[in-house]
């Protein structure tokens, strides 16, 4: 059979294992997810903020501009990675949104995650400049429920469902809806939000998130996570795992509804393909450790870029691992 470049000799397995990213514990980074501002519009009342160790409100700050952006996922393409989701703050304060998304190399998904409070007039910019899809956070669709929540002002849960409607115009689906569940205050309002994506056939979908009480104060809010999975696995007509996670997703009467449930749960940890940059530029191995990050601001060239995401992938740990690795580690 005729070779497609007879001049290249096949490459060795050493050679192709430099071609991904995998750290120490077999897992393979696939994806970036790019904090790109620590701004914000709102002020929810459980916000983690990506991690980050403080929450600007105010001027922009020390954010990496959209060359470097560019530079960082064009390295990390390299080595395969072929998601990415943009987050932030909130991602569409962003005035330059469009610019980074125009700036980047061809990818399998690029993503964000937004409150949805800006989108109604950027979907279709967005879409135009490389965005695939959005995730929207909405806790609720009780007005006053959603403005306790999120601290936002009266008339902004109409603004994110006309975002919504956009996002779905522009073609930014499948839109995912963000709801974090928050005992006694919208843990009673499944079904409804279910309701409220069916009539979008499959254009926009449910995802359920479990609350990460990263604040003592919010562990009053904390559901029974694996009551809510058990009883989503009864009303199932199909339940699929997603590589990402593994997290769940239930077929329920026509809609789609994934669980995120991110606390005490070492599979979730174990199957985390994504490193994290923050918005001043550094490399996060984990979303909760903020002792092993890597600077990346100052890089000079993509030779420098690589070095420090490897370095960065290196450090990478799963923050929960069941207790037979955690007691085979400490033996070690
Ligand atoms: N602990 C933890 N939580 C995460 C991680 N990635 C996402 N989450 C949480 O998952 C929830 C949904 O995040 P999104 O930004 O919408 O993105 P996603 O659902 O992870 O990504 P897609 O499903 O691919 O759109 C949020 O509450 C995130 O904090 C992670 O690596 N670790
Ligand atoms: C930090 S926000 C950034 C993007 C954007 N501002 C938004 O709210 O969609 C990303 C996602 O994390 C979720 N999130 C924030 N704090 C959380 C927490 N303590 N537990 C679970 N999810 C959280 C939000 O609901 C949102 O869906
Ligand atoms: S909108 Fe997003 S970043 Fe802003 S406070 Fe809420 S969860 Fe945090
Ligand atoms: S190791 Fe676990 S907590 Fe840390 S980023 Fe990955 S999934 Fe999140």
């Amino acid at each position: 059979m005729k070779q497609k470049n007879p001049e290249k000799a096949p490459e060795t397995a050493e050679e192709n294992s430099k071609k991904i990213l995998e750290d120490s514990y077999g897992r393979r980074v696939t994806g970036l997810r790019i904090s790109i501002t620590d701004r914000c519009n709102l002020s929810c009342m459980y916000c983690h903020n990506e991690g980050a160790d403080c929450c600007a409100r105010g001027p922009v700050g020390n954010e990496m501009k959209p060359e470097l952006i560019c530079g960082i996922v064009r390295e990390a393409a390299k080595f395969g990675v072929n998601k990415i989701k943009f987050s932030g703050g909130e991602p569409l304060f962003r005035k330059d949104f469009e610019e980074i998304l125009s700036c980047l190399p061809p990818l399998k998904e690029v993503s964000a995650t937004t409150n949805g409070i800006l989108l109604e007039k950027r979907a279709r910019t967005l879409k135009a400049a490389g965005l695939d899809r959005v995730n929207v956070s909405l806790d609720s669709l009780v007005p006053e429920k959603y403005e306790r929540i999120t601290g936002a002002s009266p008339g902004s849960l109409e603004k994110v469902i006309r975002g919504i409607d956009s996002a779905v115009e522009a073609g930014l689906t499948p839109v995912k809806l963000n709801m974090v569940l928050l005992k006694g205050i919208n843990d009673d309002e499944i079904d409804s939000m279910m309701e409220f994506v069916r009539p979008y056939k499959g254009m926009v979908i449910l995802q359920l998130i479990e609350l990460m009480d990263i604040d003592p104060r919010l562990s009053k809010y904390m559901i029974n996570s694996k009551a809510l999975e058990k009883s989503l696995a009864e009303r199932a007509s199909e339940v699929k795992v997603r590589h990402l996670h593994h997290r769940r997703k239930y077929i329920i009467d026509g809609v789609e509804v994934e669980f995120v449930r991110p606390m005490d749960n070492s599979e979730f940890c174990a199957y985390c393909s994504r490193l994290r940059v923050t918005a001043d530029g550094k490399f996060k191995p984990c979303l909760l450790v903020n002792d092993n990050l890597v600077d990346v601001m100052g890089a000079k060239n993509s030779e420098e870029i690589e070095k420090l995401l490897k370095l960065a992938v290196s450090r990478r740990k799963p923050y929960c691992m069941p207790v037979s690795t955690l007691e085979q580690e400490e033996k070690a």
